[in-house]
């Protein structure tokens, strides 16, 4: 058990790399001919598990720190792995690799970790079959999960949930397609995996309506470098704490500033927070230094169309409504309920411990904000789920009672060195 630090925020932080950004670029290396050099990696359990999985694909891999090299081998280069591929705690990994697989000359199973094993598969699995995918999955449509590889086919594909783990795997299998697929979202999601195929030699057309994208098969993909930048939703945790914990002065470095994951800066500005974006020259996606202040907040409502750029941000969402200034709502979220936890119970249950006072919905949450914090129960947790421990790690410095986290070292998934982080943070203000 982890006992929770008190304290306002000050000082400079460089954020650890792009979470979503360094998985893409360790499969689209793969994938490519020649060196793919990653610059920045995110080096957490979640991307070491896409690591190990192109390495356990006959791919080699030079790591140097931060910086990976990849010895890409085409799109046909990849070989059978001797044993199923260990996705870990990892969604991503697990989603995007079964449309890379699906389009291979051999056969792979997927398994991962006790979290992971109860995450929907068949969002991934439906879809592909629709290209002449053969998956099969458990009767709940979870791992582990059986891939034999097989010629796929073009097709025009409408998704019924706004993924963009969904939208990735799609385009990875019609790269290997023997005619042009279209891929149609529901709403907008992360564009990572487009902008970056594009930088290596892909024909990816995104239309006008930012929904409906169209994918050439069989490209030349050729190795790049790729600067990481730092991720924004691991920057929020900092962004949050600053906001609300008074006297708080931070300057978030390099950080990702792609306008399909700015939710949370759109949602912040909207509740009042002090925040100065200063876009950075950058040769990847775009990067900003972003300083942030203490600010009194205002609630708001987060409806089905702001999801997708908050997704990951939503418990923080939460916790800042927990901090404004009247009621707060969160809609049409209920895609919180198949990650890592289902955090929409999960952050109910765990605000609530600090007295906070809050509805669960089917699809999110209703917040009542400035309700005095009286602890019930000191001992929280982050029920192995990396956002939700450091979400809580964030609310422990607003109360004033001494907080224990279980399970602290959930932070590993997505950011390894959070606490260490922190507490540079907290300590700068001492010295001041
Ligand atoms: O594509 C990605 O890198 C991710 C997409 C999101 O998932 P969904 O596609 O399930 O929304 C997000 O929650 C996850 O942390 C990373
Ligand atoms: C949901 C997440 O990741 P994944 O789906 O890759 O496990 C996350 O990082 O919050």
């Amino acid at each position: 058990m982890f006992k929770l630090p008190k304290s306002g925020l000050h000082g400079k932080l460089l954020l650890p790399g792009d979470k979503s950004i360094s998985h893409r670029a360790l499969l689209i290396g793969a994938i490519s001919n020649g060196p793919t050099v990653i610059k920045h990696f995110l080096r957490s359990n979640d991307c070491l598990s896409t690591l190990q999985a192109i390495k356990d694909l006959g791919i080699n891999v030079e790591q140097h720190n931060t910086d990976i090299i990849v010895h890409g081998k085409g799109i046909k280069g990849l070989q059978q792995a001797a044993k199923p591929l260990d996705m870990g705690n990892s969604g991503t990994t697990t989603r995007l690799i079964m449309g890379l697989l699906a389009g291979q000359a051999f056969a792979s199973e997927l398994i991962g970790d006790a979290s992971l094993q109860k995450r929907p598969m068949r969002r991934v699995s439906e879809p592909l079959t629709m290209m002449g995918a053969k998956i099969q999955t458990t009767d709940d449509g979870t791992l582990p999960v059986k891939i034999t590889g097989q010629a796929l086919h073009g097709a025009k594909i409408k998704l019924q949930i706004a993924s963009a783990q969904v939208k990735s795997a799609l385009i990875l299998a019609a790269l290997q397609a023997d005619s042009p697929s279209t891929i149609i979202e529901k709403l907008p999601t992360r564009d990572h995996t487009e902008q970056m195929l594009r930088k290596f030699g892909a024909n990816i057309q995104t239309a006008q309506d930012q929904l409906t994208i169209s994918v050439e098969p069989h490209p030349e993909l050729e190795g790049q470098t790729v600067n990481v930048p730092g991720d924004i939703s691991s920057a929020a945790f900092f962004l949050v704490a600053a906001t609300i914990i008074p006297n708080s002065d931070i300057t978030l470095c390099n950080v990702n500033i792609n306008k399909t994951r700015t939710g949370i800066l759109n949602a912040l500005l909207k509740m009042g927070a002090n925040i100065q974006v200063t876009e950075l020259e950058s040769q990847g996606e775009p990067a900003a230094d972003i300083r942030v202040r203490y600010a009194h907040l205002f609630p708001i409502k987060i409806s089905e169309e702001d999801i997708p750029a908050i997704i990951d941000e939503l418990p923080l969402i939460a916790l800042l409504a927990a901090c404004a200034d009247g009621q707060s709502t969160i809609t049409g979220a209920q895609e919180l309920r198949f990650k890592e936890t289902d955090r929409i119970a999960t952050v109910a249950q765990e605000l609530r411990k600090l007295g906070i006072q809050l509805k669960e919905l089917p699809d999110g949450l209703i917040i009542e904000g400035q309700t005095a914090w009286n602890v019930t129960d000191p001992v929280l947790d982050s029920h192995g789920d990396h956002r939700i421990g450091m979400m809580m790690a964030i609310a422990a410095l607003r109360s004033t009672d001494d907080l224990f986290l279980n399970e602290p070292e959930a932070v590993s998934v997505s950011y390894p060195e959070f606490f260490t982080d922190l507490n540079s943070l907290l300590k700068t203000r001492k010295e001041v």
